[in-house]
């Protein structure tokens, strides 16, 4: 484990054999449709490539990249597309791919986005999920683990641009973001 962590809260093969499962779970969900996944920049990146492995129908993806965060930690609760999709979702089966749910305003956006653009239907898959920093009444229709309210980082979880590469889940030692 790195020194700045305090603790490792989930490994490799935990994260790895959960994405088989959920990858189970949405296979049967759209046997007879292809559907478009939608992975949020940047952090989506591992989950979504993780993810595609398991999941046996046909299927497209595409990414879209925006921003409520800044460099911050805290959410500002402004959502800002820095990125759109290359694809049109009207008509399409839309699965949005997180690495977490935490204030829950960047994915009311997405989904309130989708809806509008005339999506047949929105769905979301999270690998982690923060319920005690919901701001907005947002329930993951498909979700990997629940985590405390502490920072977390790893597997596409960032702070300031850094440690999105370990392939587990920690939580950061306060001293590292307190300076
Ligand atoms: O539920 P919320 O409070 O809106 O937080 C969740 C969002 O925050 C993170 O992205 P971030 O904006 O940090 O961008 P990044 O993925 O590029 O690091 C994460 O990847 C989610 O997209
Ligand atoms: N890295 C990281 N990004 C987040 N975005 C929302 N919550 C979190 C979190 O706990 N860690």
């Amino acid at each position: 484990m790195r020194d700045e962590l305090k603790e490792i809260l989930i490994s490799e093969e935990e994260i790895q054999n959960k994405a088989r499962e959920l990858g189970g779970e949405i296979s049967e969900h759209y046997k007879e449709a292809f559907p478009l996944f939608v992975g949020v920049l940047k952090g989506a990146l591992p989950f979504m490539a993780e993810l595609i492995k398991h999941v046996d129908v046909h299927l497209e993806i595409d990414f879209m990249d925006v921003s409520s965060y800044g460099n911050s930690m805290v959410s500002s609760g402004e959502v800002k597309i820095i990125k759109d999709l290359n694809t049109s979702v009207e008509g399409r089966d839309v699965l949005i791919v997180e690495d977490i749910i935490d204030s829950g305003l960047t994915l009311k956006y997405l989904i309130e986005l989708f809806h509008y653009r005339k999506a047949k239907s929105v769905k979301v898959v999270t690998l982690l999920d923060k319920p005690d920093g919901r701001k907005v009444d947002l329930v993951p229709d498909i979700s990997g683990f629940t985590v405390p309210d502490a920072f977390v980082v790893g597997f596409g979880l960032d702070y300031a641009e850094r440690y999105r590469n370990l392939p587990y889940i920690g939580v950061l030692k306060p001293e590292i973001y307190e300076g």
